[in-house]
C-alpha cells in the first residue's frame, strides 16, 4: 500500500503540491492524470524518493520515505523517471542489469543474471540484448527501460510517462506488458499517463491531479466524464461509452 498524508511541496517558492492525501492499495495499475504542470511528476518523484519530502508523510510497503535507507527502499520501489537518459553506447542487457544493483551492490551473481534474462524475455528483448541503445527504435528503447525497472524486482513500480513519442502499436504493446506486471507478476504499478484513453483502457484506477491537488479518483468509469475534462483540462471533449468504458473523442 502507498499511503500519503498531508503532502505539500514547494519549488522556487511556488506551491506545486497542496495537501495531498492519498491511499493506493496493493496490486493493480493506478494512472496519475492531469494537465501539464499539475504536479504528477513531482508526486511520483517524491514517492520514489528522487526528491526530498518537505512536508507531509509518504509510506510505501510499510517503509516511510525519508526515514528508510536508500538501499532498503531500492528493494521496495523502482522508478522510471520522465525522459530517462543513459549513455547510448550501453547495450540492452547492460541497461537491464543496472536494475539488479540494489541486490548485488556491484557483484552480480547467478541469480542476478537469471533475473536479467527473465526481464529480457518478458519484454521481448532477448534477441536485442547485445544491441546498443542507440540502435533501437523508440518503442524498443522504452521497453528496455521498463525492463530495467522490472529487473529491480520490487513490489512497487513507478513509471513516468513511458509512452512519450511511441506510435500506437508500440504504446499498446508497452501498456499490455505493464498490465502484465500487475496481473501476472503481482506488482503494484503507478504510472503517469497523458493520454486519458490509455489510462482508461489499461488502469484499474485513476487519480486526477489539478494544480497540486487530487480532484478525483476511482475506477475509470467513475472518473472520466465530459464535465471532469472541462473542469480539469478546460477542454470541451466528448466522452462516449464503448465496450463499457469511457472513451474521450478528440
Ligand atoms: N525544477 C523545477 N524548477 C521550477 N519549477 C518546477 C521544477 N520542476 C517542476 N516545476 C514546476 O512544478 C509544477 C509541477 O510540475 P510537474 O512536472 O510535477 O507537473 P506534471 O503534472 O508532471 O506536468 P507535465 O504533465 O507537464 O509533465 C509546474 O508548475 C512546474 O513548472
Amino acid at each position: 500500500m502507498i499511503r500519503i498524508e498531508g503532502l505539500h511541496h514547494q519549488i522556487a517558492g511556488a506551491e506545486v503540491l497542496r495537501g495531498i492525501d492519498l491511499t493506493l492499495p496493493e496490486g493493480g495499475v493506478t494512472a496519475l492524470i492531469g494537465p501539464n504542470g499539475a504536479g504528477k511528476s513531482t508526486l511520483l518523484s517524491l514517492i520514489a524518493r528522487l526528491i526530498r519530502v518537505q512536508r507531509g508523510r509518504i509510506e510505501i510497503g510499510g517503509h516511510v520515505v525519508g526515514q528508510t535507507r536508500d538501499r532498503d527502499l531500492a528493494r521496495v520501489v523502482a522508478v522510471l523517471a520522465q525522459g530517462a537518459h543513459v549513455s547510448a553506447r550501453l547495450r540492452v542487457a547492460e541497461l537491464v542489469g543496472f536494475g539488479r544493483y540494489p541486490w548485488h551492490l556491484g557483484r552480480p551473481g547467478a541469480a542476478d543474471h537469471a533475473a536479467v534474462d527473465a526481464a529480457l524475455e518478458r519484454f521481448d528483448l532477448t534477441g536485442l540484448r547485445h544491441r546498443f541503445l542507440d540502435e533501437l527504435s523508440g518503442g524498443q528503447r522504452q521497453r528496455a527501460f521498463v525492463a530495467m525497472a522490472f529487473a529491480q524486482d520490487t513490489p512497487y513500480l513507478l513509471l513516468d510517462e513511458p509512452l512519450n513519442n511511441l506510435d500506437i502499436a508500440a504504446a499498446r504493446d508497452l501498456m499490455t506488458l505493464v498490465r502484465g506486471l500487475a496481473d501476472e507478476a503481482g506488482r503494484t504499478v503507478v504510472i503517469v499517463l497523458h493520454d486519458i484513453n490509455y489510462a482508461t483502457a489499461f488502469a484499474d484506477r485513476l487519480v486526477v491531479l489539478k494544480q497540486g491537488q487530487v480532484v478525483a479518483q476511482g475506477a475509470p468509469g467513475e472518473v472520466v466524464s465530459a464535465p471532469l475534462l472541462a473542469d480539469v483540462f478546460g477542454t470541451a471533449a466528448r466522452v462516449e461509452q464503448i465496450d463499457g468504458r469511457p472513451v474521450v473523442l478528440v
